[in-house]
């Protein structure tokens, strides 16, 4: 089965403290607010159709993590919600795995999470194994895996489950090439059967291969939705503008593409 995602108005506010006594007066005191509010996404909307490959892309800390995992709901939206109309899994490194627990009982405790029988988790567990090329690590705890191990492993998990709705970020970056080209070959049956896909990459080259639409984000907001070809080539560009800033430069490209933003959202509230 594929899903719909709709994804409407969707904020996410972070409290910013100075000082570590900001933080517990923030807690302490009801009456007054402590340090100073920061959208890591504000206002952002859009829909997906079944089976689409929807990419995110944007500069550092534009927000593509905040809003994968607030799509997978590991994180709550401070507002606006996130419909989907089927279930949803995240793989990111760390995604979901608990590093004083071994490779194996991650696996066991996803999968009685999720509502399998002991007899089908038996029958899943031995392939993830084999799939995430940690066989004799599987009992040693994860905390003591690399960052690939952990990825491979989460990778492993998640398409064995069959969601009908996979978000990967930046999972794929830290495997060998071997690994890379078996999870890429994964992905594309996944996309064969029809399954909705979101996949956040540094590399451009991955989101032209891969994706049909693409949300590219900056500071937080949607600065273009559509064909990933389309978006891709003005990001591109802007990346090369970008670059070449200097510090300064690059903080006055922010508070005027904030500004502009809220002035957009004044004239209509519910798009971006
Ligand atoms: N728990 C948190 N508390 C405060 N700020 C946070 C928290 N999580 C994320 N942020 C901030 O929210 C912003 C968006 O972060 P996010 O990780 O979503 O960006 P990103 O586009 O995925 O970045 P990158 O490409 O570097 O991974 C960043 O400025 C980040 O510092």
């Amino acid at each position: 089965m594929s899903a719909t995602v709709e994804v409407r108005n969707v904020s996410k506010k972070y409290k910013l403290y100075q000082k570590k006594s900001e933080r517990i007066l923030d807690l302490m005191v009801p009456y007054k607010e402590f340090g100073e509010d920061f959208f890591a996404l504000q206002n952002v909307s859009f829909d997906v159709e079944e089976g689409s490959i929807i990419g995110f892309v944007g500069i550092n800390g534009s927000g593509k993590s905040t809003l994968a995992n607030i799509i997978a709901g590991v994180i709550p939206p401070t507002s606006g919600y996130v419909k989907s109309t089927g279930n949803v899994a995240l793989i990111a490194v760390n995604a979901g795995l608990d590093n004083q627990l071994s490779g194996r009982e991650n696996i066991e405790l996803k999968l009685l999470m999720l509502g399998f029988s002991k007899r089908e988790i038996v029958e899943m567990e031995q392939e993830i194994i084999e799939f995430a090329e940690i066989e004799k690590f599987i009992d040693q705890p994860v905390k003591t895996y690399s960052s690939g191990m952990k990825s491979r492993l989460g990778f492993s998990i998640s398409i064995r489950v069959d969601p009908d709705v996979l978000i990967i970020d930046e999972a794929l970056s830290v495997g060998d090439k071997s690994f890379a080209e078996k999870s890429f070959a994964k992905m594309m049956e996944f996309t064969q059967k029809g399954k909705t896909m979101f996949f956040v990459s540094h590399s451009i080259g991955q989101m032209k291969k891969f994706c049909e639409k693409i949300v590219w984000l900056e500071f937080g907001i949607v600065k273009e939705f559509g064909d990933a070809q389309e978006v891709l080539e003005h990001y591109e560009e802007f990346l090369k503008k970008y670059q070449n800033m200097n510090k300064e430069e690059k903080q006055t490209y922010r508070t005027e593409a904030l500004k502009s933003h809220s002035l957009k959202k004044d004239e209509n509230p519910s798009t971006v």
